[in-house]
């Protein structure tokens, strides 16, 4: 057993699946409150999970939780991105306005920085922790009836009292919960995203002022794309992505390979330095093409038993513009831990369905957001815009950002699940 505080054991057995940000927060959250948990993971090693990815984005009603687990906030701030502000430009270079995000200290913690740096503190936290994490395992099948639920991994049956789908946006933890297949259609748009050594562009007089006067983040936008550029560890590495239309191609991978010559095309007419960000691109780097998936809200997290639950990217795909995805993903694990605590191991299906109750409306009033973003940036109106530079600032809203998902859980779990079972007594 850890020395980390733990609440006593609940006797609840919880197996999670897959161990991305939502479900490694999940095995945490459900240690922390006395669950005995398994996560199941299909990568064969820590380094297949870290390799991928670039920038990520934890905004406070995500990062504060981080500041639970011991040590773990205090090594993100060594690696993430040290700016409190966005620096907004129209796509011809002209400067606009700088949104400052320095009043949101209160709020808590921002974190932006690699996801596999960000991903590698959690997870070793998770392995102080003495968490039962398995590699090489992928699941196959869910099942579930009245008195648990479980998983088929490597052809093996596995059960427990709850089992958590979070595989991300190919879940195959949907068809039990929806009843049906449910593939996922393209949003029309993709992301070209990179991330090389700041060094690179260091004597570069166009763009060097990028990565020598430490940490930046700006962002260009334009009709129908927009451009993120950030530098990091003082402009020791610099990472930019663009959001572009798409042409409907579903390749839901992150894996893969962009060309800069493909990337330059789209950003033919931008400004110089837009262009020679993306012409100074390294070879060797790392350019990715990823096609952004669209679903529609699901009816349910939650499988018929309420002993089977999605969450993360398995139950609601964020827009990258929503900024969100991460932060949301650890607040479903901070939710349902709690309330199975809360509930204990005779009312986890309460638990399960409080749980759901308390995400269902807030998770898709986020998701939300990021379409409004992205419209109000692809159709910006440049003459209003000159009048009100604001126009274009994202979206940062105390309900969502500051928010204490474990708080507000605690205060409202007993009402949500008197009214669950308020409603079942009618029945
Ligand atoms: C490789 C990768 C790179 C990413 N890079 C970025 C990035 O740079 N920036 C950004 O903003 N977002 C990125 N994302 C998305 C981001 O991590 C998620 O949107 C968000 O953090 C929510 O995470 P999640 O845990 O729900 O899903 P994911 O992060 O997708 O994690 C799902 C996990 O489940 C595992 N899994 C899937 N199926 C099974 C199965 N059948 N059995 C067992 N395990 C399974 C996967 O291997 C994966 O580790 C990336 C996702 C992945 C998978």
């Amino acid at each position: 057993m850890s020395h980390f505080p733990r609440s006593p054991p609940s006797g609840i057995k919880v197996i999670i699946v897959g161990a991305g940000f939502a479900g490694i927060a999940a095995a945490i959250e459900c240690d922390r409150k006395g669950h005995s948990v398994t996560l199941l993971e299909k990568a064969s090693s820590i380094e297949e999970i870290t390799r991928f990815g670039d920038i990520i984005s934890f905004d406070p009603n995500g990062a504060r939780h981080f500041e639970r687990w011991p040590g773990v906030i205090e090594a993100m701030y060594k690696v993430a991105r040290k700016t409190s502000w966005l620096d907004l430009y129209h796509w011809k270079g002209e400067f606009v306005t700088r949104q400052s995000f320095a009043d949101e200290k209160s709020w808590g913690p921002r974190i932006n920085g690699h996801r596999g740096e960000l991903y590698d503190i959690i997870y070793q936290h998770a392995k102080a922790r003495e968490l039962d994490i398995q590699l090489s395992q992928r699941v196959t099948d869910y099942f579930e009836d009245d008195e648990k639920a479980g998983v088929v991994v490597n052809g093996e049956r596995m059960e427990a009292d709850v089992v958590i789908a979070a595989e991300g946006v190919r879940s195959r933890g949907r068809k039990i919960v929806l009843g049906f297949d449910d593939k996922p259609k393209s949003s029309g748009y993709a992301v070209y995203r990179c991330w090389f050594h700041g060094n690179t562009i260091k004597d570069n007089a166009l763009i060097r002022h990028l990565v020598v006067n430490g940490d930046t983040h700006s962002g260009f936008i334009g009709p129908d794309l927009h451009f993120l550029v950030s530098s990091l560890k003082n402009g020791k590495e610099f990472n930019w992505v663009f959001t572009h239309v798409d042409d409907g191609n579903i390749e839901e991978s992150w894996q893969f390979p962009g060309k800069v010559s493909d990337c330059l095309k789209y950003v033919e007419g931008w400004a110089p330095v837009v262009q020679e960000i993306v012409r100074s691109t390294p070879r060797d780097a790392r350019l990715i093409d990823h096609k952004l998936v669209f679903r529609d809200p699901l009816p349910t997290f939650i499988s018929p038993h309420a002993r089977i639950v999605l969450i993360g990217d398995a139950a609601h795909p964020f827009l990258p513009t929503s900024i969100q995805g991460a932060s949301q993903s650890i607040e479903d694990g901070v939710v349902l831990a709690s309330c199975l605590e809360l509930a204990g191991k005779k009312h986890v299906q309460l638990a399960v369905k409080a749980h759901e109750k308390i995400r269902y409306e807030r998770v898709h009033k986020a998701q939300a957001m990021g379409v409004k973003t992205r419209e109000r940036w692809h159709k910006a109106n440049w003459d209003e815009i000159k009048k009100a530079p604001e126009a274009i600032h994202l979206t940062r809203e105390p309900w969502l950002l500051n928010f204490d998902a474990e708080k507000d859980c605690y205060e409202r779990y007993e009402d949500v699940a008197k009214g669950i079972e308020g409603q079942r007594a009618k029945l």
